[in-house]
């Protein structure tokens, strides 16, 4: 498990293991970590740190205090390294430290400041930590805005200035990293976007803060802990035993999401899909599913399910239509006291009709932004700018868990940590993958996980599928962490696609 943090509770920390130790010592294990994770990127620029060119872009706090004692350790190691000073003041000793090294330091002013930058291998951008409040201020948001145009590789001291570190906010000028180094813990800014997308690889430097840390405010599993979480078939298990899940999904119109959530559930490893819809999505899943047992549901009827038979789980909602006989089936499948995952047009009734959540059993929301807007009316782009906040707020105001699909995917339940997925690829962003995420869910939840864990473990493997896709078995396999989602290599993938991946996601994990 990954975890991470707010400021405050990164800084609670530091004060507490700060009042153990030496003045000076935990800066001094961050500008190590720091130096020496830059030596690298510069020996692969120039050969060798010496005669190497480092600009520091040095804030009023002691994310500048670490920029300039990094910088001292560069400049004793031969790098040419100038500061500049961006604040009404900065870090004394730090200032002291690089002088005393043979580093230079100037006061900002754009024209030489953007010729440094011009001709740096490294900048280092110690403007801001998890000091920052709001929109970055001049003229740091004018040298973040000459970052974007550094020929050099651009690394951030602890958080990318511009990202709020304890939410992902953006408010305004940003730094874009190539890589982020961060110290003692992650930060939940770190993890999830819009901050994350700023982040580049993220390198966390062991300060020695894990004692103090409070119970994370974000996690995200790995794939050990969603092999660990995973429900597995054992000798004596038998379909009904391993879960059978219950899909209401699919219309005339919208059949194709009827398929896409059966292929999520059948290859995610449900014990037995029970599939019950309109005719034409039926014809449909029986003709793409044949593992799929299908009913096709009486129009009009009081109980339109009664024929359905058992189900441990239910998806309900993908293509199903907004009309009169799809919310009879909604509030019919939310009257049971079964886990309930409401996805798609499931949720364009439930936002209509609050009161179907009033239930005795688990319910499992799964909007994008735009259908969370629609939940808690809030505009879609305030939700996409906070993101934790909001998810959290559903999850609270709806009683439900709610997993929020974006670039980032996360999973809120009422006092546990948020999970951020960190499996994923921006070629996702297409028709349909959502219904398979359902089905993945549907699985899962039948399978007996509970909802915050099976919505989890299906982002996880969703994501992974969705690189195996698209980038082939061979070349997926890797990387899986924060800052890693880069389409490179990868090709387009529909949604049918991710479906078919999952086995080779599972063998992957
Ligand atoms: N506290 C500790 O024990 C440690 C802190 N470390 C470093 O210290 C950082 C935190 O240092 P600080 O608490 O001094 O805070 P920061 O250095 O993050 O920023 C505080 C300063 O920035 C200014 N500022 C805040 N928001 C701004 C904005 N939007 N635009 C322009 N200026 C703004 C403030 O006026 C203040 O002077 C961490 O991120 C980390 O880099 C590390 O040295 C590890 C140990
Ligand atoms: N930029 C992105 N990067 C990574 N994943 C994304 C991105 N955009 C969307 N996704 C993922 O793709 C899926 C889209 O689901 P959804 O919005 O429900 O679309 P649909 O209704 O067409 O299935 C979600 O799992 C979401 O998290
Ligand atoms: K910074």
């Amino acid at each position: 498990m990954r975890t991470a943090y707010t400021s405050d509770q990164i800084r609670a920390a530091e004060l507490a293991l700060m009042a153990r130790l030496p003045e000076g010592t935990l800066m001094g294990r961050a500008a190590a970590g720091l130096a020496a994770a830059c030596a690298p990127v510069l020996a692969e620029r120039r050969g060798r740190v010496y005669g190497s060119r480092v600009v520091l872009l040095v804030g009023s706090g002691d994310n500048g205090g670490d920029a300039l004692y990094a910088g001292a350790r560069l400049a004793r190691r031969g790098a040419r390294v100038d500061a500049i000073l961006a604040g009404s003041r900065a870090h004394q000793e730090g200032l002291a430290a690089l002088r005393a090294a043979g580093g230079r330091a100037v006061e900002f002013a754009p024209g030489p400041a953007r010729e440094l930058i011009g001709a740096a291998d490294l900048v280092l951008d110690g403007l801001v930590g998890i000091g920052s409040t709001g929109a970055l201020r001049e003229p740091y948001g004018t040298l973040a805005g000459f970052t974007a145009d550094a020929p050099g590789v651009v690394i951030a001291v602890d958080v990318p200035s511009g990202v709020d570190a304890s939410s992902g906010r953006v408010d305004g000028p940003v730094v874009r990293a190539q890589a982020t180094v961060t110290f003692g813990a992650y930060k939940n800014g770190l993890l999830v976007d819009p901050g994350a997308s700023f982040c580049g690889a993220v390198e966390l430097v062991d300060i020695g803060l894990g004692p103090y840390l409070p119970d994370p405010d974000v996690a995200a599993l790995t794939g050990d802990d969603v092999a660990d979480l995973l429900p597995k078939p054992a000798p004596e298990s038998d379909k009904y035993r391993r879960g059978v899940i219950g899909i209401a999904a699919g219309s005339d119109t919208f059949a194709g999401a009827a398929v896409l959530a059966a292929g999520g559930a059948v290859r995610a490893g449900a014990g037995m899909v029970r599939f019950a819809s309109f005719e034409e999505p039926v014809r449909l899943v029986r003709a793409r599913w044949p593992e799929a047992v299908t009913t096709v549901l009486t129009p009009g009827a009081e109980r339109p399910l009664d024929d359905v038979g058992r189900v441990q789980a239910w998806v309900v909602g993908p293509g199903l239509g907004t009309g009169r006989e799809a919310h009879a089936i909604v509030r019919e499948i939310l009257a049971t006291d079964l886990p309930v995952l409401v996805d798609a047009d499931g949720l364009t009734h439930v936002a209509a009709d609050r009161s179907l959540l009033r239930r005795s059993g688990p319910t499992l929301l799964t909007p994008h932004a735009g259908e969370l807007a629609r939940l808690l009316d809030v505009p879609r782009e305030r939700i996409e700018a906070r993101r934790i906040e909001h998810a959290r707020r559903a999850a609270a105001e709806l009683g439900a868990t709610v997993l929020l699909k974006g670039s980032t995917t996360l999973v809120a339940e009422e006092d546990r940590p948020v999970r951020v997925n960190s499996t994923g690829t921006p070629w996702l962003a297409t028709g349909g993958t959502g219904d398979v995420l359902s089905g993945i869910a549907g699985a899962l939840l039948a399978g007996g996980l509970n909802c915050y864990d099976a919505a989890s473990c299906a982002a996880y493997l969703h994501g992974l599928a969705a690189r195996i896709a698209a980038a082939g078995p061979d070349r997926a396999a890797g990387g899986s962490g924060p800052g890693d989602s880069g389409p490179g290599g990868e090709a387009p993938i529909a949604a049918l696609d991710v479906a078919e991946a999952l086995p080779e996601a599972v063998r992957a994990l």
